[in-house]
């Protein structure tokens, strides 16, 4: 089976879809599907290089060609150059993006602002800049990778944080930009990219035991929910955000017997 194509091979034929980050781990999954499922696909980023054997990859396996560019989403410059060149894209997956991890008391200031920087700031260059000439040309879909925000993401709080005011983000357009643009987000659980191995050297952590499916995600899986989301299988899905995440989520169920058995009534909380 290929893990690329879930979905007919012409779905989004005659659409032109621009990946942030593409030419790696998640976006290359992404621009795969896209790829796979007829869309015309560029994939833009900082290394020119390595976008260009990731594109030669894709055609190999879909049959389509795929374009490179170059930007840095935190260069504004460069984004709006991007948009000059790329403008005319049906679907914008924002997938570029990232952090370190650390914990929040030793953040330097520098530190905090370069996460949200990248995930909150780029993000946004890209949706502005992008969704503008989506209204004008008359509509579009956009699809944000963000992460598993909502219960907190302890050891990244500037990444959570980041991700949050991206969903946020999204909900609210998908207000103002409703008639025209439809804009999702997907949120990954924990995949064993080459960036998710370097950056977390013990890999696979305590999470997954508690996980409903305890294992790893595939990109591919990331992919699948990317491509349903920027497709008209979708057309009546926005502001919207898919946890791609083996239930990472939903993880810790209310018990009905606590740990250590039930608390003595009127016991006032120990905390300050
Ligand atoms: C549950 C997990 C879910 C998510 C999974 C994934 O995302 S998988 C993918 C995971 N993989 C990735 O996300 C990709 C890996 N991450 C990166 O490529 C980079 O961390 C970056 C792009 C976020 C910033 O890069 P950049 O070149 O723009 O940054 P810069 O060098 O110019 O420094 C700016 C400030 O940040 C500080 N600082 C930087 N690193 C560290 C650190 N390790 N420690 C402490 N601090 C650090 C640095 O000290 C400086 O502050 P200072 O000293 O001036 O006060
Ligand atoms: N892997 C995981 O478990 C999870 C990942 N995520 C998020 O999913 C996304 C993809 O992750 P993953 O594939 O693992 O990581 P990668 O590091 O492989 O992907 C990040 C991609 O973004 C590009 N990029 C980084 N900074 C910029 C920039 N300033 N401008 C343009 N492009 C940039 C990089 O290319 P280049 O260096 O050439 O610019 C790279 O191709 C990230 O946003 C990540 O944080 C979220 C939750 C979990």
């Amino acid at each position: 089976m290929n893990e690329f194509a879930m979905y007919a091979s012409d779905l989004l034929d005659g659409r032109k879809a621009l990946v942030t980050g593409g030419g790696t781990g998640i976006g290359k999954a992404i621009a795969t599907g896209l790829s796979m499922a007829g869309a015309d696909v560029v994939i833009a980023a900082r290394r020119a290089e390595v976008l260009d054997e990731t594109a030669a990859e894709i055609t190999a396996m879909s049959g389509r060609p795929v374009t490179t560019d170059l930007v840095d989403i935190r260069d504004l410059d460069t984004v709006t150059a991007l948009a000059q060149r790329q403008g005319d894209i049906d679907i914008l997956i924002n997938n570029a993006g990232g952090q370190f991890p650390q914990k929040a008391r030793d953040f330097s200031p520098n530190g905090w602002r370069t996460v949200i920087d990248l995930n909150l700031n780029g993000t946004w260059n890209m949706v502005q800049a992008f969704g503008n000439i989506m209204l004008d040309a008359g509509g579009g879909s956009i699809c944000n990778i963000v992460a598993t925000v909502g219960r907190g993401i302890p050891g990244i709080a500037h990444s959570a944080s980041a991700r949050a005011g991206v969903v946020e983000l999204s909900k609210t357009l998908a207000y103002e930009w409703g008639p025209k643009v439809r804009i999702n987000c997907v949120a990954p659980g924990q995949f064993r990219t080459d960036a998710y191995d370097n950056t977390y050297e013990e890999g696979v952590g305590d999470g997954f035991v508690e996980q409903p499916l305890p294992h790893v995600g595939h990109v591919s899986d990331i992919a699948n929910a990317a491509v349903f989301l920027v497709s008209p299988t979708a057309r009546f899905i926005t502001g919207e955000t898919l946890y791609v995440d083996g239930g990472l989520t939903v993880q810790g169920p209310m018990s009905a017997l606590p740990p250590g058995g039930f608390p003595e009534r009127n016991e006032p909380s120990p905390h300050r």
